[in-house]
């Protein structure tokens, strides 16, 4: 089965309108083909606009890090899912562990907007992961299987196909101690089989699942050679030019 690999940067809660502009010039024109990659950078809503603008017609895309499930009205400070799919944004980012735990979202709340996000036409990438605690608990599996089971409840097979799913073990989150390939690819098999048991191999088969947590250029390609890993959520390493453009090079 061959899954189109997809890198994405995750900026976080990070630069000024001007440091984003020049990081977009400063890649345009610069990652693989999208036949080999699939590359993304996920930005702080404020400029989507913009990175959509600079990058248009080029194979990088650009990620929302959250929108709300609802398409308008008095929700002072969200944004909406239909906005976001108007400014020509494919994928938009729900789940992160940081909004879950700062921003109290729920698994439902992440259902919630897993279902707005596909009904305007955009791809969540849909986070999931444990704290320290359950992963020395041995719980990473029981964790794992019930935050996707809830992301993705009533989502069709076709609409869980073509999504893509990130798994980020907490502590593995800008602590620069990262899941070993192997963890990665065990867990991420985790979810693989999550989603075969609720919708079967043919979705399991299609369905993009990303590892997260401290990926740099020096360690993604041993990532991407695993067999359920195809693709990387990247946090400190996707703020450069330079090491964002290296995260691609295990295409090569
Ligand atoms: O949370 C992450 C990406 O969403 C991972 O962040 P780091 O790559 O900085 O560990």
């Amino acid at each position: 089965m061959s899954r189109k690999p997809i890198i994405a940067g995750n900026w976080k809660m990070n630069k000024t309108l001007a440091e984003a502009k020049a990081f977009a010039e400063a890649v345009k024109g610069k990652a693989p083909s999208a036949d080999l990659v699939e590359t993304v950078i996920g930005s702080p809503a404020l400029f989507l606009a913009p990175l959509a603008e600079i990058l248009n017609g080029d194979v990088i895309e650009v990620a929302a890090q959250n929108a709300y499930f609802e398409n308008a009205g008095a929700f002072t400070g969200e944004n909406s899912p239909a906005a976001i799919a108007d400014l020509g944004i494919k994928y938009i980012i729900i789940g992160h562990s940081e909004r879950r735990e700062y921003f109290h979202e729920t698994d439902e709340d992440i259902n919630k907007k897993a279902k707005a996000i596909i009904a305007n036409g955009v791809t969540p990438i849909i986070c999931c992961g444990e704290t320290l605690e359950t992963y020395e608990a041995g719980q990473t599996a029981q964790w794992v299987e019930s935050q996707i089971t809830a992301a993705l409840k009533d989502l069709t097979p076709e609409q869980v196909s073509n999504l893509v799913i990130a798994y980020e073990p907490i502590w593995a989150i800008g602590t620069g101690k990262s899941a070993d390939a192997n963890t990665a690819d065990e867990t991420c098999g985790v979810v693989r089989n999550t989603v075969e048991k609720l919708y079967g191999k043919t979705v399991s088969d299609a369905v993009r699942i990303q590892y997260g947590g401290s990926v740099k250029p020096e360690n993604v390609a041993e990532y991407m050679s695993k067999e359920n890993v195809d693709g990387a959520l990247v946090g400190g390493a996707s703020l450069e030019a330079e090491s964002f453009l290296a995260l691609l090079d295990f295409v090569n």
